[in-house]
């Protein structure tokens, strides 16, 4: 399994879960490489930290999103991974990309799609006065955040919720429900 990590919340959720769990001899199944496009991402020290494989393609190092994307692909390529796992990835993929890992290619968003595909989720659903708010876990199609949902959790929105508090709430329902629904999908596929 391959993480494209963001940020890098997310990435150490899976980490931490894949050791806790035992993905390895329960799933036969392992975090073989952590890759960002963020030489800065803290999902990139913390799988150095752990003593997981890393890599940095910078799409700012690339003339177009097709060869970031090749270049990408390339670094995913060298682990042979039967699964790549955005966790935080703030760049739109390319079909061709898309084509290559489709199946296999899993997204965590924060909002209950299909409401709110695309950026700033937590601010469109407080202005659009929502309720509830939360996460998916889906699989990555060309369309935008619009692939098969393996997951979703619920949160409520308060009163008194700015994006920020919103984001806070999400993102602890998305380190519980990323791992399980990844582990799901490991269990489902080997
Ligand atoms: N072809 C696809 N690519 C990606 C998908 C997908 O479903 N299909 N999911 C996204 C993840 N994502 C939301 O969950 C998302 C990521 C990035 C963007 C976006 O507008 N990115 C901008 C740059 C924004 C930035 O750098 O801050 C861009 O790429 O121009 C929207 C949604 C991952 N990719
Ligand atoms: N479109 C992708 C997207 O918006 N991802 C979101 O980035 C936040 C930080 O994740 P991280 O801490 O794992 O980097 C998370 O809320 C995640 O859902």
């Amino acid at each position: 399994m391959i993480l494209i990590s963001g940020g890098g919340s997310n990435m150490a959720a899976i980490v931490r879960a894949a050791e806790r769990e035992q993905w390895a001899r329960r799933l036969d199944a392992r975090v073989a490489a952590v890759i960002s496009n963020k030489a800065d991402a803290a999902g990139i020290a913390l799988a150095q930290a752990q003593g997981i494989a890393t890599d940095v393609v910078a799409h700012q190092h690339h003339p177009n999103r097709e060869a970031f994307d090749a270049a990408l692909a390339d670094a995913i390529d060298a682990h042979a991974p039967a699964l790549v796992v955005l966790a935080g990835f703030m760049r739109i993929l390319t079909p061709g990309f898309v084509a290559r890992y489709e199946g296999r290619l899993l997204n965590i968003h924060p909002s209950l799609l299909p409401a709110f595909p695309g950026l700033h989720t937590h601010r469109r659903a407080i202005e659009a006065g929502c309720k509830v708010a939360g996460l998916t876990v889906h699989q990555v199609t060309v369309e935008l955040d619009h692939g098969p949902i393996l997951a979703q959790a619920v949160v409520p929105i308060l009163p008194e919720d700015t994006p920020e508090t919103l984001a806070a709430r999400v993102l602890s329902q998305e380190h519980r429900v990323y791992p399980r629904a990844i582990a799901d999908w490991l269990s489902q596929t080997s």
